[in-house]
């Protein structure tokens, strides 16, 4: 460290469970962020396995605890964490590890969230303080414990005009709106691409539709899209989120494989259309992140749907893969500085605070 300045490591393992992201930034945990590398370690198989029977586990529980699976698999995916980090530093040091771990449940109404993974191990493994458990502190406050990256999507746009969109399209989707005077309002819009890849993984095996070729190919359903989005939860004004097992396939299960993919990807689309009636005025543009925007089918839905001119946040030199990694490093800083992470706006928390375990090696 030097000058303010922090050699920060950010862990991510979204919902999608495709593997783990990693990201080395220098920040300040303030207006200074510069990205230094960045690498994806895709889960194999057998740790697929492992944390698909934890997810089973952990729906059915009232409040989070031992359970041999669920144990077996923070261990392994501890590990991995740690060799993901070896292989980002490459012998380079860092100041600090902001470890997300793997969500397998999320309950804020029960009052917890649950990622797993363990951060006095990965302190130890790697010899560099580690900033872990970043969601718990929000929910014990009475907040969603999601979404966190606003705080680091206004450290990236405090360059850009507003008022703008920020949508990260990773399993579930949300939105963050970046409005005057810093205005941050944050929440989840819906199921991103987890019921479009349940549905191909389901009929063909397949684990994504690759650039929407396959929606691109069907027809949607309008009167069953309809149905879809008449769920209440789409009128709940935010703060609001989403377990990623909160939706299911059971309105397109009739529609053809084609159909089917059309009608889901219509529907993502339609749930941002929904997100964004709840801000206060429409975004001047929607800058997409997360997976889902190298589905084409998809982003050009978005765009028909919401009428909102809409990019992937390349455009504006943002880095899509790496930014929800790059968000943990950042807020891993402002942890360390005292700073807070989640806000009224973005989590429902009744005050600005500080999010994350600060564990020594
Ligand atoms: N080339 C592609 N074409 C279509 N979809 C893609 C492509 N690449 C990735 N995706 C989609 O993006 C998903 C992964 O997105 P991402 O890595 O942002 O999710 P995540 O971070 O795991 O989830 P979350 O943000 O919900 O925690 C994949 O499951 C897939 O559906
Ligand atoms: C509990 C949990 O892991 N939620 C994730 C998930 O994936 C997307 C959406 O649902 C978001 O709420 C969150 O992740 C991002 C990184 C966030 O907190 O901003």
């Amino acid at each position: 460290m030097s000058s303010g300045l922090y050699r920060a490591v950010g862990l991510m393992s979204g919902t999608s469970m495709d593997g783990i992201d990693a990201a080395l930034i220098e920040t300040d945990g303030e207006g200074h962020v510069r990205p230094l590398g960045f690498l994806s370690v895709p889960y194999g198989e057998d740790t697929r396995k492992k944390l698909r029977a934890s997810i089973e586990r952990a729906l059915g529980v009232d409040a989070p605890g031992a359970d041999p699976v669920i144990d077996d698999a923070a261990r392994e995916i501890t590990a991995l964490h740690a060799e993901a980090v070896r292989a980002l530093l490459d012998g380079a040091s860092a100041d600090v590890v902001g470890f997300h771990g793997q969500t397998i449940a999320h309950r804020p109404e029960r009052g917890w969230t649950w990622q797993i993974g363990d951060g006095a191990v990965l302190a130890r493994a790697l010899g560099i303080p580690v900033v872990a458990d970043l969601r718990s502190a929000d929910v014990a406050a009475g907040g969603q414990g999601a979404p966190l990256l606003p705080v680091y999507h206004r450290a990236l746009a405090s360059a850009l005009g507003g008022p703008i969109a920020v949508l990260n399209l990773g399993g579930v989707g949300n939105v963050t709106f970046l409005g005057a005077d810093d205005q941050m309002i944050a929440f989840d819009t819906g199921p991103a691409n987890a019921l479009i890849d349940d549905w191909v993984l389901a009929a063909r095996g397949l684990s994504h539709d690759a650039g929407g070729a396959i929606a691109a190919s069907g027809h949607v359903h309008e009167d069953v899209l309809a149905r879809m989005t008449t769920l209440d939860w789409f009128d709940v004004p935010p703060p609001k989120s989403l377990d990623r097992h909160d939706f299911s396939l059971n309105a397109v299960s009739g529609l053809s494989f084609e159909d089917g993919a059309a009608t889901l990807t219509a529907f993502t689309a339609e749930t941002v259309r929904l997100a964004l009636a709840h801000l206060p005025v429409p975004p001047a543009r929607l800058l997409v992140t997360g997976g889902g925007r190298h589905n084409a089918t998809l982003m050009r839905m978005l765009a028909e749907r919401t009428g909102v001119p809409t990019d992937p946040v390349e455009a504006v030199g943002w880095r899509g893969d790496a930014m929800e990694a790059e968000g943990f490093a950042y807020m891993a800083v402002r942890r360390l500085c005292g700073l807070p992470i989640s806000f009224p706006g973005t989590t429902g928390v009744p005050a600005p605070t500080v999010g994350g375990v600060i564990i020594q090696p």
